[in-house]
This record gives structure tokens, sequence and C-alpha cells, in this order.
């Protein structure tokens, strides 16, 4: 659905040239909820810029729906763009319009008949949860209605792309996973494919299929969500994925127990999909005749399935501590020796 090939975009600045997307390459399949994360200046808001049109790369070629909207311009780029639609961390409604008004708008433009506008825009109304607020205008609405909105406004033309830009960012949580799941449920009801930048792994937890790590212009890392989640290559990315695993917590848990319990084995322990949902504890337990001891555990759900991480210390002999660790290999289970004893 979506190409990025080899794509480079610098920038002419009063201080000398600036790379803003740095040879990037990726492919978004059709349906699928692709995240790109990365921290302020990594260059996501011109990728996703890119791709539709609203910046022109210095070189390589951004193909969506077949076309290359990296060499169209005038009619046919605004043709294409139709197709591509976008929603905003400020919302960009028109203030001085209502709720029905704003979400009208792009189909004013495209020429749609006034009767069968009213028919879309009620329906539009309804499918984000709005009903009874057509008449409303922006300022009477919370944030997060006023992105239910924006959302409504963007789906209005039956676009086949949707680019998010920092869409939650301006929410409270609550209300980002209210609209997470708005976005997820718009992805499978309608089958559309959702493109969407990020500095939140939570968002990206949360909705997203595959992701790609941007930093200073470059993707460092990309792959599917529990794969990254999971196996973190790069620093960034593992900064990332601390945001939501509870990091802190872990570390004093950890050295409390080494405090208290000053033998054994401290491992972390990363389970994906069924592996999560095993009795594993119990397991080694009687299988081994070790001792084992519960310093942290934490299960998430991700668009691709479950993941989980479970610290635990191992008591007993060196020989059965070591069998079981072989084991949990064996069972899928990917083990990380924190501190020996
Ligand atoms: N039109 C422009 N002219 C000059 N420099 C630009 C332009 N747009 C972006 N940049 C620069 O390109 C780099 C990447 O910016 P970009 O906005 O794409 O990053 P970002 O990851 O989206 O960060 P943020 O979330 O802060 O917007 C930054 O150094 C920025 O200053």
């Amino acid at each position: 659905m979506i190409e990025v090939k080899d794509v480079t975009k610098i920038f002419k600045t009063k201080s000398g040239q600036l790379t803003a997307v740095d040879h990037v390459s990726l492919s978004v399949q059709k349906g699928e909820i692709f995240g790109i994360i990365g921290y302020s200046g990594a260059g996501k808001s011109t990728l996703i810029r890119l791709l539709n049109g609203l910046e022109k790369p210095s070189s390589g070629s951004v193909i969506v729906n077949g076309q290359e909207i990296s060499s169209i311009k005038g009619k046919e780029l605004r043709k294409a763009r139709q197709k591509i639609s976008m929603i905003f961390q400020h919302f960009n409604l028109l203030w001085s319009r209502t709720v029905a008004e704003n979400i009208a708008f792009p189909l004013e433009i495209a020429g749609v008949p006034k009767a069968e506008r009213e028919k879309r825009v009620q329906e539009l109304i309804e499918l984000v949860g709005l009903k009874g607020r057509g008449d409303a205008y922006p300022s009477q609405l919370s944030g997060g209605q006023k992105q239910r909105v924006g959302i409504a406004r963007a789906l209005a033309n039956n676009p086949e792309v949707l680019l998010c830009d920092e869409a939650t960012s301006a929410l409270d949580p609550e209300t980002t996973d209210s609209i997470l799941s708005l976005l997820k449920d718009i992805n499978e009801r309608l089958g559309l494919t959702i493109v969407l930048i990020t500095h939140e792994m939570h968002v990206i937890r949360k909705i997203c299929h595959r992701v790609a790590v941007m930093q200073a212009g470059r993707i460092v890392e990309q792959g599917t969500v529990l794969e990254v989640f999971r196996n973190p290559q790069a620093e960034i990315t593992k900064n990332f994925v601390m945001q939501v695993s509870d990091f802190k917590e872990t570390k004093e848990a950890i050295e409390h127990i080494l405090k208290n319990y000053p033998t054994g084995k401290i491992v972390k322990l990363t389970f994906v999909g069924n592996t999560s949902e095993q009795p594993v504890i119990s397991y080694l337990i009687k299988e081994f005749q070790i001792e084992v001891n519960i310093v942290h555990g934490n299960i998430s759900q991700t668009a691709n399935g479950p993941y989980g991480t479970l610290i635990v210390q191992l008591v007993g002999e060196q020989e059965k501590v070591q069998k079981a660790l072989d084991k949990l290999q064996t069972m899928n289970i990917q083990t990380e020796v924190i501190a020996n004893d």
C-alpha cells in the first residue's frame, strides 16, 4: 500500500543544510496500523508529510496506492490526497463551523451534492460516537470529542490511508485510550491503512501491528510490535520499551531482593503469545526442585498478542538452576540473568 524507497529530505536553512530524513525505506501493507516512534526532531513529521506529498523528497520515491506521490503535482496530487487523509495533534478544526459543518467541509470541496453530504455527515457522526453533537461548535467540545470530529472529517471521502500526526499527544491518558480504541475499531471495520507518528510507546503497544524507530532522520529498527518489545536492539528502542515497563519499580524491587536474599540468580523471563499463559513457575518448582521467588511481573497486550516479563529469583543447586534455565529456552521463553550470587 505504501512504499518509501531510499528517501532523503534535505532542508536548506540559514545555517546550512539540514537532513531531516536520511535514506529511509519502509513498506506498509494494506489494512495495517504502522507506527513511527522517535523523539522530537527525529524527522517523523517530515516523513509523514512526505507520504501525502506535502513535502517532496530530495531523493528517493514515495508510492501510495500504486501512485508515485513524490512525482505528481497540481490537480493530480490534490485528487490523490483525497485518499490520504490526516489527523493532527491540535485537531485543526474550523472554529466558526459546527461539528457537522466541519465534517461536511471535505465533501463540499469534493463537490458532493447537499443531500448526499448530509447523509454521509450523519453516518460519520455516528461512526465516531458524536451522535447529538452535530450542531455544537468545537469550543464546546472536550479534547477527545474534537479529535473525534477530526477523525470523522478525515474519513469523509473514504480514504485508503489515514495519517495520524501525534493525534493523541494533547489528550489525557483516558481520552488517549478511547481515541486509540476508535482508530483500531475503524481500522478493523473499514480495513483502513493507518500510519501514525508518536513519541509514546504506549500508543505503539496499544494499536500498532508494526513499528519503525526513528533517530536523527534514520530508521534504526523496525519490526512487529511484539518482536520489538521482546527484543529491542537499539539503545533508543530500549528506552522507549522502558517507558511502558515500570522499570524504576523493577530496579528498586531487584535491589530490595538482593539485599534480603543475597543468594541465587535474578532472572528476567520474557514471554510472548501463548507462552505467557503457561504455568511456568509451578513447573520449575516441581520439575527441578528449586525455589522460585517472584520479584516483578507484567503482562501487556499488543496488537500482535500478549507479551509479558517476569523477574524471578531462582535459588537451588547450581546445576538444577542451570537446567531450569535451559528448559525455559526450549519453551520459547527468553531468559536474561540480571544478577548472580
Ligand atoms: N520546513 C523546514 N525547514 C527547515 N528545517 C525543517 C523544516 N521542517 C523540519 N525541519 C527540521 O528537520 C528536523 C526534523 O523535524 P521534524 O519536525 O520532522 O521532526 P519530528 O520528529 O516530527 O519532531 P517534532 O515532534 O518536534 O516535530 C528538525 O531539525 C527540524 O528543525
